[in-house]
């Protein structure tokens, strides 16, 4: 671990509920819901921080729960907490099934070199080995090290570093909740803290960070399965969807109902972006009858490699940014790209 040369610098830990948060309630029926704050995070560390940390409770909920509004208010906390020059990076507790949407969130709008490590837990917090505990001091030890900066926004989970862009929950319940399908981790660290990360990959160009308003244009994710019909597309376009993220098949393929009601959805001015159910791989426009050659033909923009979750982020926060459509399919062009 780095020593601290500056007595003054510090982590800050933003906590925002989770299962690494979560206890059985009596009033939930003995549910698991978030009930720890931060500080209580801290405390159950079996090892010391190698510097101090300051904690602040932005949310406390398990992260099934939030909106995009939400995830904003996350990102503007992370942002609050690096305009102090005495703060080394940040580390965000969230609740795993969406943290692969938050953090790439904050990955998007993140336009400072020191690093913001997410992490969480499968187990609850007063389940009797947590996995919480062990999480929590790895992403410390990430957050404090010089090796993170430079790398955006990162996942430490299970002892295994993910850059936020691709990453996926692939566990329901595993230890090792998280896989980036296509590249696989970017490093790992070990229960003593050290940090092995390889090169630094060069970076985005941050987007501003739109309001955290909850009321932002609607964005659906609309799935194509065998006999899928246009009759969920078009009650999202009846609801006011200003985006929709087509959930398609293989390379990226729907069928050819849904690809004219997709067609009729672009000449209105409504923003399709073709994503797949594959864990791996880009969206390629290949087939016809309806696949994904038609639906680049009907207006649809592909995703790359951007799986629905992160597709449906990253369309939310352009169509908050007010940006034209063809400003949309660059950026899918660029967001999209392996990571290698
Ligand atoms: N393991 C977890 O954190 C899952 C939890 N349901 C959440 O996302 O809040």
């Amino acid at each position: 671990m780095t020593p601290l040369e500056d007595s003054k610098t510090h982590l800050v830990l933003l906590a925002t509920g989770g299962t690494i948060a979560s206890r059985s309630r009596p009033e939930a029926g003995g549910a698991a819901v978030a009930a720890d704050t931060g500080e209580q995070l801290l405390g159950s560390l079996g090892v010391p921080s190698p510097c101090p940390v300051r904690v602040v409770d932005v949310l406390r909920k398990g992260s099934y729960l939030l909106d995009f509004g939400e995830m904003v208010q996350v990102c503007s906390a992370i942002r609050e907490a690096l305009a102090d020059p005495a703060v080394l990076g940040v580390v965000v507790t969230h609740g795993t099934d969406t943290m692969e949407e938050t953090s790439f969130l904050a990955d998007l709008t993140h336009d400072d070199p020191r690093p913001v490590v997410f992490t969480g837990a499968q187990k609850a917090a007063d389940s009797a080995s947590p996995d919480g505990p062990a999480n929590l001091a790895q992403a410390v030890a990430v957050a404090a090290s010089p090796q993170a900066r430079d790398r955006g926004v990162l996942l430490s989970f299970a002892g295994r570093i993910f850059p936020s862009r691709g990453v996926q929950k692939a566990q329901t319940t595993g230890l090792d909740a998280f896989a980036n399908p296509d590249v696989g981790p970017a490093g790992w660290v070990t229960a003593a803290g050290g940090v092995h990360l390889g090169d630094v990959p060069p970076r985005m160009e941050p987007f501003r960070l739109p309001s955290a308003a909850p009321d932002g244009p609607r964005v659906d994710v609309v799935a194509s399965y065998p006999g899928a019909d246009d009759v969920l597309l078009r009650a999202s376009l009846a609801a006011g969807a200003a985006g929709i993220v087509l959930e398609a098949t293989g390379s990226g393929n729907a069928n050819r109902t849904l690809c004219a009601a997709i067609a009729e959805a672009t000449a209105a001015g409504i923003v399709v972006v073709t994503s797949t159910r594959v864990p791996a791989g880009p969206v390629v426009p290949i087939y016809g009858d309806g696949g994904g050659r038609d639906l680049l033909a009907a207006g649809a923009i592909p995703s790359g490699i951007l799986r629905p979750s992160q597709s449906l982020v990253l369309l939310s926060l352009l169509l908050r940014l007010e940006m034209p459509r063809s400003r949309i399919a660059e950026s899918f062009e660029r967001c999209g790209r392996p990571l290698s």
